[in-house]
This record gives C-alpha cells, sequence and structure tokens, in this order.
C-alpha cells in the first residue's frame, strides 16, 4: 500500500475535535521526526504544528495549509480503519489533506526546490475555529508565508479532477446557537406552563422566511438549523430548548442582513411567547477569496497536467476559516475530487484513496516549477 495511504488510514482511526487534536499532534511530530531535520524548521501553536522546508536559494515563502480536525459524527463506512474515537468522524476528508500535505512536504525535503515553503497544520477548521487566531499568534509571525494554498476533497468529482474559480469561492458562514427558557409543568395543563416546543418550533418555521423574504434573491443566503435539543419526558411540557444551526451569504451585508433579522425575530418571539431567549452568533468565518493571478497561473498548470482536468466551478455556501487567511495573504483554495457517493458531512463519506498519491505529486510539480 502506498504509505500516505497508510498514513490516512492511521489518522482516520482517531478524529479529534477543534483544538482537542492531541493525538493527530503527536502523529503529526513523530512523522515528521523521521525526516531530515537539517531542512526544516519546526514549532506547535496549542494543537497545530508549523514547518519550514527551507529551501535552496529562497527568494520568497509559499504556504500550504492543512485542517487536522474531524466531526462530532458517528462514522458508519464500515471500512476496517473506521473512527476508534466512538462518537468522532473524519467526514470532511482531513485526514486525506493531512496526508497528501505530509506527502508534499517530504517531498521538498527530500528534493528541496528554490523557495522555502511553509506548512501549517491548522486545529479547529470545523470549529471553533483555529485560523484566525493562528494567525494572531506569536508564534505564527516567524513562519508568515507571502502567499498561501489549500485543498479540499469534493465528493461529487472523480479523482483527477480539480475545481476552483477566481474571486469568492466558499460563503462567509456564522454559527447559530438560540436557547429558549419557559415554564415545565403537567402536559395536562399547558396554560399553567410555557412551552418551549411550542416556541421554538414557530421561531424555526419563520426563520425560514429570513432568506426568502428579506435578502436580496440575487444575494444567496442560507439558514440551516442542524439540532434541536429540549424536554424530558413525552408528558411534560419543555422549559427549554436549544436550537443550533449555522449560517451562508455570500456578502457581508446579507450575513449582517441576517443577524439583524434573527435579532429582530428574537425580540418579536420573546414578546409574543413570554419567554426568555439567548442568541449567540458562535464563530464567524470569513469568505474564501481565491487571488486572482494565483489562480490563472494555477490553472494554467493543472490544464496541461497529465492525469487531471482542471475545471472552473461555482461558488459554494460550505464555509472555510481559510477565509481568514486569503483575507491577510494572496491564496488560493481548490476542490479535488474523490468520487464518493456520500457527500462531505455524511456517516459514510468514503473518498477514493487513489486522489492521495496523485495529488501529492501533482502538487509537488506544481511548486517545483
Ligand atoms: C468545508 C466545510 O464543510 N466547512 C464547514 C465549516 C463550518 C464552520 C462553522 N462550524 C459553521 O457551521 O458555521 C462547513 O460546515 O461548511
Amino acid at each position: 500500500m502506498d504509505s500516505f495511504i497508510k498514513i490516512r488510514r492511521d489518522l482516520h482511526l482517531i478524529p479529534e475535535l477543534g483544538f482537542q487534536e492531541f493525538k493527530t499532534q503527536a502523529y503529526l511530530l513523530d512523522y515528521l521526526s523521521s525526516l531530515d531535520q537539517e531542512r526544516m524548521v519546526i514549532d506547535t501553536w496549542r494543537t497545530g504544528i508549523f514547518v519550514r522546508v527551507k529551501g535552496l536559494n529562497s527568494t520568497r515563502t509559499i504556504g500550504y495549509r492543512t485542517d487536522i480536525d474531524g466531526l462530532p459524527m458517528k462514522e458508519n463506512t464500515g471500512l476496517e480503519f473506521s473512527s476508534i474515537h466512538e462518537g468522532n468522524m473524519h467526514a470532511c476528508g482531513h485526514d486525506v489533506h493531512m496526508s497528501i500535505a505530509l506527502g508534499v512536504l517530504t517531498n521538498l525535503v527530500n528534493e528541496p526546490i528554490n523557495d522555502d515553503v511553509v506548512f501549517i497544520f491548522q486545529p479547529a477548521e470545523e470549529g471553533p475555529g483555529g485560523a484566525e487566531p493562528l494567525l494572531k499568534s506569536e508564534e505564527f509571525k516567524p513562519f508568515k508565508p507571502d502567499v498561501i494554498y489549500g485543498l479540499h476533497i469534493a465528493p461529487e468529482y472523480p479523482v483527477g479532477t480539480i475545481a476552483t474559480k477566481p474571486g469568492m469561492l466558499f460563503a462567509h458562514t456564522s454559527e447559530l446557537f438560540i436557547d429558549f427558557h419557559g415554564l415545565s409543568g403537567h402536559a395536562a395543563f399547558p396554560h399553567l406552563t410555557n412551552d418551549m416546543i411550542v416556541a421554538s418550533s414557530h421561531f424555526i418555521t419563520q426563520v425560514q422566511s429570513v432568506v426568502s423574504r428579506n435578502v436580496n434573491p440575487l444575494d444567496s443566503a442560507v439558514i440551516t438549523i442542524g439540532k434541536i435539543t429540549g424536554g424530558t419526558v413525552q408528558n411534560v411540557i419543555a422549559d427549554h430548548v436549544r436550537i443550533e444551526g449555522t449560517m451562508r451569504a455570500l456578502s457581508e451585508e446579507a450575513m449582517l442582513k441576517l443577524k439583524n433579522r434573527i435579532e429582530s425575530l428574537v425580540n418579536g418571539f420573546k414578546e409574543s411567547f413570554q419567554c426568555k431567549i439567548e442568541v449567540d452568533f458562535g464563530s464567524n468565518y470569513y469568505g474564501v477569496i481565491n487571488d486572482e493571478s494565483l489562480t490563472n497561473e494555477f490553472f494554467h498548470f493543472a490544464k496541461q497536467y497529465d492525469g487531471i482536468e482542471a475545471v472552473l466551478c461555482n461558488v459554494a455556501m460550505t464555509g472555510e476559516d481559510f477565509g481568514y487567511m486569503t483575507k491577510e495573504i494572496p491564496g488560493l483554495m481548490f476542490w479535488i475530487g474523490v468520487n464518493s457517493d456520500f457527500g462531505l458531512h455524511n456517516q459514510k463519506l468514503n473518498p477514493d484513496e487513489n486522489v492521495i498519491p496523485l495529488m501529492i505529486r501533482f502538487i509537488s510539480d506544481f511548486m517545483k516549477q
């Protein structure tokens, strides 16, 4: 088996949530210790790692970022190397991202190019967001690159396809947590209680009209509620419901509109349901905006590369805190096809591992050119 497919499987076994990637960090550091130390400068930041691979005659520093965290989801792939961390899964491909990063890094240590290349193993992409604090950290300062690249697996494309576009690739995002507090009591005496299941259900229905009625139809946005918790038993009225979701928008104005409308809806609901409601917008990611000239140069290279099909894609409503990096540093993110019947954040996501050696070769060659 290809050694980087083996690494992907090892990492797939041990998915960890944001800022708890201790075993993952230890695994990565252990692998790095097996390479020629003369060529590398390594530092850690929380559960992340920075590695500078020294070039032969460097005039600039190229950055390459991979995310390293998993999701709080139970895996259902049936794979022999399924997660041994019950309730956590690499369901967004960060195991594949890491193994590709290690492969490219290894190639550049063994066959250095002129420029320095900084590899960023970034924690907490799925939440609460590692990129923003990482960029502000003291540890990052000596590693800051002049340009930055990152990739993301795309289940819907075949292996060998690369998709990206200049300008906005991923949306602005904001998490959404809302707690409804009422009064519990006997199911038979609703008039003596304040039922938060009824209040929150109305809210969930009404919040959908924010996108359809308040956002300019030419300016896309999404509000998704992914989790509801509340109540204790079928015949007790619930005094607390928590809804958890995420909002996506293609402009900062539209995101502000979503937040303002939610605040006003909440104020109305407090009045109409006579309850206490707390809103928390959690972590917010800036949209991923690809640098035009880096994208064109990359596209030009990919178009003539044997075994790669480069396609222009549409902007996606996915979020990525790589957006904080492209805000500060000219950068490019691209999708890589992994041909899975099940999509991102699905319990059965099963990327085709042939993408790993192919992308290691392609990205190493891109850096070498
Ligand atoms: C690529 C991808 O799937 N990213 C995540 C980022 C989540 C950000 C945050 N936790 C949120 O839910 O808003 C995504 O869900 O798009």
